[in-house]
């Protein structure tokens, strides 16, 4: 049965004109006959008229209508359900009405249509038609403070579908609506980089262009991480299904230089995500930390960037171990200990059991999509009860150059597949370690024509130096080893004839 929702049941154009003269005569006549009776009748009669006129009206309309308003009662904040129908509607509206409203989301670079006031717009969903109208209700205020007009306006949209449609509308169309309207907000909006400012986040837009095409490392580790993310991501109802969080920790380590700030840039923007960069060291305590993860959003990565030195994770403060890692991690990461800061290490009492509760505990009860990724540059420092799988559900190292990774990088730095010296490279960077950074370095271009042959012998001269000085250790690790190999015999030979 085809269904025509009432309003759309309009006459033909020629009879228009003559139907609406005829319905507006009725209308009149109605009112006035309403206005005679409201003199007349008693205000028990008039209440009882009221009542029965009205399910009348709802007996002989058979269609339902729900509104979505903009705005709260309280008016602070703009409805998600709101927002997310005009994401949804977005593409109907564009192909459907007369009259839209632009926006500029992504740094100006994408336009969004949404329908204008009174438009109109249908939708078909399992064979059953739908309609939405937009309006606003309220007006700008003229105001005569120094911002001029205050705007009490809100908009709202009204879904009308047939009665007998209700619960396939209710329980299916409507979710329907929020889930797409949700997924095309996330793909249209900016992604943010959020970091703490002791326990509040702000946050700049993040643009970061690395993916996982310029990613060097093994290809097929990288495709295998790539599957992982997408499934995590695709995969509510599973995590639904068998009762747990839906959430994925990644441990990312390796020596520095070899691209796992990189990788982190790659995951969100494969899946779309907003990060949220955790300065541990900055934050006072359990609670204050309780209440920055509180209030991150879904589709999110929290990230905690080398997390053994971020805090003493043992339990113990800090300040015990200062001595000790100033001496044997500057030589490893210079850069990290100008970055620590020493007011935030001291005011710090994040506990490991304050981040496994937060880690265990908090997420479950929050719901949404997060990947909590941590990094270090040395995996064994760390207490063994925050790797373990289903904390860190997923171990990634990243590690020195080889020769795939290196084709990776010769592709998105020269714009070459093949090349003469791609042997003698290959070959030195698996005698080598060179970090990823380093290698990148040869290749950045040296001269406004980014000449292809400087940058690669540049990089053979540098692995050639590389080799020579390991072999040079190497040999001077074996005189060492035996004259100390001697000086044990000697003493040995000494001690017997005493
Ligand atoms: N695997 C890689 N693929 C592509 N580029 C890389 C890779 N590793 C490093 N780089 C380049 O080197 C620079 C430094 O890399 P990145 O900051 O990701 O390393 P990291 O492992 O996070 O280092 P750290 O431990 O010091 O934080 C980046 O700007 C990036 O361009």
């Amino acid at each position: 049965m085809k269904i025509d929702k009432p309003t759309m049941m309009a006459a033909s154009v020629g009879g228009a004109s003559s139907v609406f003269a005829h319905l507006g005569s009725v209308i009149a006549g109605a009112m006035f006959a309403w206005a005679i009776l409201q003199q007349f009748l008693p205000q028990d009669l008039r209440s009882y008229v009221q009542k029965y006129s009205q399910r009348f009206f709802r007996y002989v309309y058979p269609y339902i209508q729900i509104t979505f308003n903009e705005y709260g009662r309280e008016r602070l904040m703009r409805s998600e359900a709101y927002s997310a129908i005009e994401n949804y509607l977005s593409s109907r509206s564009s192909s459907q009405a007369k009259r839209l409203k632009a926006d500029l989301v992504k740094s100006n670079q994408s336009l969004v249509l949404s329908m204008d006031d009174h438009e109109e717009v249908s939708d078909q969903y399992n064979g059953v038609k739908i309609w939405w109208a937009c309006g606003t209700r309220g007006s700008k205020v003229q105001s005569s403070s120094f911002h001029g007009a205050t705007v009490n306006e809100s908009g709202f949209y009204k879904l009308t579908f047939h009665k007998m449609h209700r619960d396939l509308i209710l329980e299916q169309y409507l979710n329907h609506v929020l889930r797409q309207g949700k997924e095309i907000r996330f793909k249209n909006q900016q992604r943010k980089l959020y970091t703490n400012n002791g326990w509040f986040w702000t946050h700049v837009v993040f643009e970061h262009p690395a993916t996982f095409d310029t990613l060097a490392m093994d290809p097929i580790e990288k495709q295998e991480i790539i599957d992982d993310l997408t499934t995590f991501s695709n995969n509510e109802d599973f995590y639904k299904r068998i009762g747990r969080a839906w959430k994925r920790g990644y441990l990312l380590f390796g020596p520095p230089g070899t691209g796992k700030s990189t990788m982190i840039a790659a995951m969100a923007n494969l899946l779309n995500y907003d990060i949220y960069d955790l300065e541990l060291t900055a934050v006072r305590d359990n609670t204050s930390l309780r209440r920055l993860l509180i209030e991150t959003s879904s589709k999110s990565i929290i990230v905690i960037e080398d997390i053994d030195c971020s805090l003493d994770l043992t339990g113990q403060r800090k300040k015990k171990k200062k001595a000790e890692e100033v001496k044997d991690g500057e030589a490893t990461n210079p850069e990290k200990r100008v970055e620590k800061d020493p007011e935030g290490e001291k005011a710090s009492r994040v506990t490991l059991s304050g981040l496994l509760n937060f880690i265990d505990g908090l997420w479950s009860s929050c719901g949404g999509e997060r990947l909590l990724v941590f990094t270090t540059n040395h995996i064994k420092k760390l207490d063994p009860a925050l790797i373990r799988k289903g904390r860190m559900d997923k171990h990634v190292e990243l590690s020195y150059c080889r020769s795939e990774a290196f084709k990776v990088l010769a592709k998105n730095y020269l714009l070459i597949d093949a090349h003469h010296l791609f042997d003698d490279i290959g070959k030195l960077l698996n005698e080598v370690d060179l970090t990823p950074a380093d290698v990148a370095e040869h290749l950045m271009p040296k001269n406004a024509s980014k000449n292809v042959d400087v940058c690669l012998k540049s990089l053979v001269g540098a692995l050639e130096e590389a080799k020579e000085a390991k072999l040079k250790g190497e040999e001077n690790s074996e005189e060492v080893k035996a004259e100390t190999k001697d000086m044990v015999f000697a003493s040995s030979e000494s001690a017997e004839s005493d």
